[in-house]
Parts: structure tokens; C-alpha cells; sequence
């Protein structure tokens, strides 16, 4: 395998921790550990993707040699390499939580591809760091499976995130109570390899406001801006007015995320604070789930099963908490509440613009009549009703969309969405509703104008046919702990396209069939991983 060319600012522009070892301990006036990942027994590369090798400058050769997995393993280091854990705090489901960090994720280097990109190579479930906890370091092969496939398949869809280049088997097992139950066994270990230009978090700015220390936490803040928005620091020569449009850059990007998370029917399950990217970027992929049948009132973390704190339908008001915490935390800095106050608001407004421009595409408009909910006529009023309808009829909101290109607006009928119903009874309730609401929205296109042909192509270009189905993810899971893994990059071969039909391969278009409605993995995910 090449080597790569490494330039490690955050280690080298940052101040570290002086004290060596991973032995647990609060880290005080630092931003991380050096580290290096604890060698497994075997590792053995599972899949790839041959696209984030491919910005790596990485070729098959380079993947397919015995170091590649030696390293993507934990077992070796490249030259240059520079192995940390960051120091990172956060608000877990509404509480303060104190020092988390990295505690099984283990930051290798940042990389300068041959375009003279900087991207950071990051392994997950690389053994213990000072931030472990009471926890072992380690990932299992399951979730493992999971964040490596959704990952991708998130970049596919054109939605923010941190990328995935490896999924690598450690030939070791770890120990999970999968359901906190009292049943905990043994399981297949395995270890991601993360790439993004960061993995900077909320929680990284938290921990120095929550302890005071605030000359580092502006230090944080400035390499922050210098290393990851060189647009801003071009744009705005003052150092304070460029930390406030920095805040203000933080709050749009947010909002562009989760109104992408809206159109594909993400659903994150622990938007924790330290779980946010500070770039914008869908990042941790644990108890994570796609919307089947659409239902605004769904997580799939059971772990949040009582108050559903991040439900589908929450993860709007949950971003803006989340960037409330964050602007508490760079306040010290900033020293001035209104710029703050404004950057907030303008979140509700950027995440509103951007949910109603991509539900316009959705439903292929070219225009969009105004007008609240409330009033008859305005569009808004027209997808309130589909929501309402979709949720009482138990749609599947991927197959609805992507079906709805294709209705004859001549004769509009409710068979054509047939496969998207989960229920025949739920069908017979709304089935008159739903007659009429098409209608309404088959006038709707055609007062709006265009050809059929060209408004489907856009229609089919931001309504996915394939998502990667909680049960899809399974079956791959289910295959690979079988001891073959050749499920996943099937599976990953075909969110490659999402938006593309793929003669073939209907199986992975089709809704959750009934033996996934509750069955673990499928519809109930807890945080154990
Ligand atoms: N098995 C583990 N060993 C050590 N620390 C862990 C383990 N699992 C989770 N943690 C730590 O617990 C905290 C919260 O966990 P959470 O589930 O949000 O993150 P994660 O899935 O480990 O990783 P990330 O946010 O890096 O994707 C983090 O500090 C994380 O590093
Ligand atoms: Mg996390």
C-alpha cells in the first residue's frame, strides 16, 4: 500500500495533553490524548468504497494489500500519522454531561489528497482512550455494518456527512447487552474508517465554556475558522465580526442538514450535542432509522423510547436547542448576545425556506402558492393534508414520493400507490381523502405548468428509490455475522444510484415487509454498540 501525505494542524496548532497513556482521567487545558489504536488479533477488510479511496488517492491495489487492513485495523501506523483522541463535552438528551471525547474513535491524521484536499482519517472502535469510560474502545460488527453502509449511501443522496473508506472485521469479539436487558454476549468486532475534513463537534467548544477555560476555547474557535471555513476568513479581515458570521455559517449549514434529513426521512436517534458536526455534517451513525411508513412521531432509539426526544418529526427544534448550547458555550468569546440571538433565528428561517424549497421539489413544482397552513389553496395547506393522510394511512414515504412522478394527472387513483400501503385497514380509512387529495394535487401540477416528462426527471432526482431500510441494513448484518460479508457491498452497490431504477434489483426498492415491523434491528435500535 502507498504511503499518504499527512499535515496534522490539530495536533500540532493545538495543545495537547501532557499526560501519556490511555488510563481514564478529566483532561484539563487540552483539546486531546495522543493515542494510538490498540492492534487487534486479525483484521481482515470487510468492504470498501471505492469512492472515498478514490479521494484519498488510494487505488483496489492499495486496499487489497495485507497493510491496507493492518492499518485500517489498528495494527500499523503509515508514516506521518499522528494518532489522537479529542477532548469533546456535550448535552446527552437535555443534560449536561460533562467530559465525553473520543472514546473509542481514534483520530490516525489528516491526509492532503493529490487535489490538495485535507481530509481526516478516523478509525472507530480502535481500543481505549483517556475518554473510554467505563467502556472497552471497541465497535461491534453490526453497527459497525450500519455506519460504514449509511454513511455512503447518505453521500449518494446528496446529504451532508462524514464519510466512510473502510469496514474492517478485528477477528476479536466484544461483549454487548444489545437491549440493556441482562443478556449480554459475545459479538463480532469490527472498526470504521471515517474520513471528513473534521470531526469537530459542538461538545468540542462546550467542554472549555462549561470549565472556563476560555483563552483555548477561543483559540478552538479561531483554528476552527481558519483550518475549515477559509471562505469566511477570505470574506472578513475583523476577528471578531468573522466569529459571529462563523456562529451565523454554523446555524445555516445545520439547517441545511436537517431539512436533507426531512426530504430522505432520516431519522438520527441521539442528537446529542457532541454528536453534531460543526461543519453541518450528519455524523454518528448509531441508533439511526429510515422512515418506513411516515409517521413524524418515530425514532428508532430505544434508548428514547419514553420521551422520543428525537423523533422525526423533532429534529428541527432539536438542531436549534443544540445550536442554542453552542452559542452559550462561544458566548465568553463573543461577548455580545443579539449577533447570537439573530444567527438563531435566522436558523428557523434558513431550515424553513429550505424544507419548503425541497418539498416543492418533491412534489415537482416549478412554482409555489403561498399561504399558511390554515388557508385553502396555498401549498402549504396542500402538504399538510398529504402528511396528515400519510401518516393515518401508514404511507411509506420513499415509495409514495417516488410513485407520485409517476401519476397520470388525467386519472389520479389511489391504486396507483398500492405498493406503498402497509395496512389494509388504515388504506380503507383514508382511501376516500386520499382520492381527493390527489385530485386536488393532479389539478395542482397541471395549473403549474411543464411537461410531464421533464417534471418527473426532477421529481426522481430528489425522491430516492432506494434508502438504505433499517431491515435492508439488517439482512446485510444478519449475512455478514454468518460469516459472509458480501451482503454489505451489494447493498452499498445499489445506494450508489439511489435516485437511479436498477433493472433487478426491485428487492431492495420494496417497503419493510412484515417480519421487520418489530423485530431488533429492524425497527428498534438501542445506543449498545
Ligand atoms: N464502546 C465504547 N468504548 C468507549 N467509549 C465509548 C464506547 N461507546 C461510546 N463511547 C463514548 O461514549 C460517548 C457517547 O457515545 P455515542 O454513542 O454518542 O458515540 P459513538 O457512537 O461512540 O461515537 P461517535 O460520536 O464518535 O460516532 C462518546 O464519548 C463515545 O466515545
Ligand atoms: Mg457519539
Amino acid at each position: 500500500m502507498r504511503d499518504l501525505r499527512f499535515d496534522n494542524r490539530f495536533v500540532r496548532e493545538l495543545p495537547g495533553d501532557p499526560e501519556d497513556g490511555r488510563h481514564v482521567r478529566q483532561v484539563h487545558g487540552a483539546c486531546y490524548s495522543r493515542v494510538e489504536p490498540t492492534p487487534v488479533r486479525a483484521p481482515k477488510l470487510l468492504a470498501w468504497s471505492r469512492e472515498v479511496a478514490d479521494l484519498l488517492g488510494l487505488d483496489e491495489t492499495d486496499l487489497r494489500d495485507r497493510r491496507f487492513a493492518e492499518v485500517f485495523g489498528g495494527n500499523a501506523l503509515l508514516p506521518g500519522m499522528a494518532p489522537y483522541a479529542a477532548c469533546y463535552g456535550g448535552h446527552q438528551f437535555g443534560s449536561w454531561a460533562g467530559q465525553l471525547g473520543d472514546g473509542r474513535a481514534i483520530t490516525l491524521g489528516e491526509t492532503i489528497n493529490p487535489q490538495g484536499q485535507r481530509w481526516e482519517l478516523q478509525l472507530k472502535g480502535a481500543g481505549p482512550t483517556p475518554y473510554s469510560r467505563r467502556a472497552d474502545g471497541r465497535a461491534v460488527l453490526r453497527s459497525s455494518i450500519r455506519e460504514f453502509v449509511c454513511s455512503e449511501a447518505m453521500h449518494h443522496l446528496g446529504v451532508p456527512t462524514t464519510r466512510a473508506l473502510s469496514l474492517v472485521a478485528t477477528g476479536e469479539q466484544v461483549v454487548r447487552d444489545m437491549f440493556y436487558d441482562g443478556n449480554a454476549r459475545p459479538e463480532p468486532g469490527a472498526i470504521v474508517c471515517r474520513v471528513a475534513p473534521s470531526f469537530i463537534r459542538f461538545g468540542n467548544f462546550e467542554i472549555f465554556a462549561s470549565r472556563g477555560e476560555e483563552p483555548l476555547l477561543q483559540q478552538l474557535i479561531d483554528f476552527t475558522i481558519d483550518r475549515d471555513f477559509p471562505e469566511l476568513v477570505a470574506a472578513e479581515p475583523d476577528p471578531a465580526q468573522r466569529r459571529v458570521k462563523w456562529f451565523e455559517e454554523v446555524c445555516r449549514r445545520t439547517a441545511v442538514l436537517i431539512a436533507h434529513w426531512m426530504r430522505v426521512g432520516f431519522v438520527h436517534g441521539v442528537m446529542n450535542t457532541d454528536n453534531m458536526s460543526i461543519l453541518g455534517l450528519t455524523i454518528d451513525y448509531g441508533p439511526y432509522g429510515w422512515v418506513d411508513n411516515f409517521d413524524p412521531e418515530w425514532t428508532p432509539n430505544t434508548t428514547d423510547a419514553g420521551g422520543r426526544r428525537y423523533r422525526f418529526g423533532h429534529q428541527a427544534r432539536i438542531a436549534q436547542w443544540n445550536l442554542w448550547q453552542l452559542a452559550n458555550a462561544i458566548y465568553p468569546v463573543i461577548q455580545q448576545v443579539e449577533p447570537l440571538e439573530r444567527a438563531l433565528a435566522a436558523y428557523a428561517e434558513v431550515f424553513e425556506a429550505e424544507d419548503r424549497r425541497m418539498m416543492q421539489q418533491k412534489l415537482g413544482l416549478e412554482t409555489w402558492r403561498a399561504g399558511g397552513e390554515d388557508e385553502e389553496g396555498s401549498d402549504a395547506a396542500l402538504v399538510a393534508k398529504l402528511h396528515t393522510l400519510m401518516q393515518a394511512g401508514e404511507v411509506d414515504m420513499t415509495l409514495f414520493f417516488r410513485r407520485l412522478a409517476d401519476l397520470d394527472p388525467a386519472r389520479p387513483t389511489i391504486s396507483h400507490f398500492d405498493a406503498a400501503f402497509y395496512d389494509e385497514a388504515r388504506r380503507r380509512d383514508v382511501s376516500s381523502g386520499f382520492e381527493a387529495w390527489l385530485k386536488d394535487y393532479a389539478a395542482r401540477i397541471r395549473q403549474d405548468g411543464g411537461p410531464d416528462p421533464v417534471r418527473r426527471e426532477r421529481m426522481n432526482a430528489v425522491n430516492p428509490l432506494y434508502v438504505p431500510r433499517n431491515y435492508l441494513a439488517q439482512q446485510a448484518i444478519d449475512r455478514a455475522e454468518q460469516g459472509d460479508p458480501t451482503g454489505v457491498s451489494e447493498l452499498l452497490e445499489v445506494l450508489r444510484k439511489p435516485y437511479v431504477e436498477q433493472g433487478g434489483r426491485e428487492a431492495y426498492a420494496a417497503r419493510r415487509p412484515d417480519w421487520a415491523r418489530h423485530k431488533a434491528g429492524c425497527s428498534m435500535l438501542s445506543c449498545s454498540s
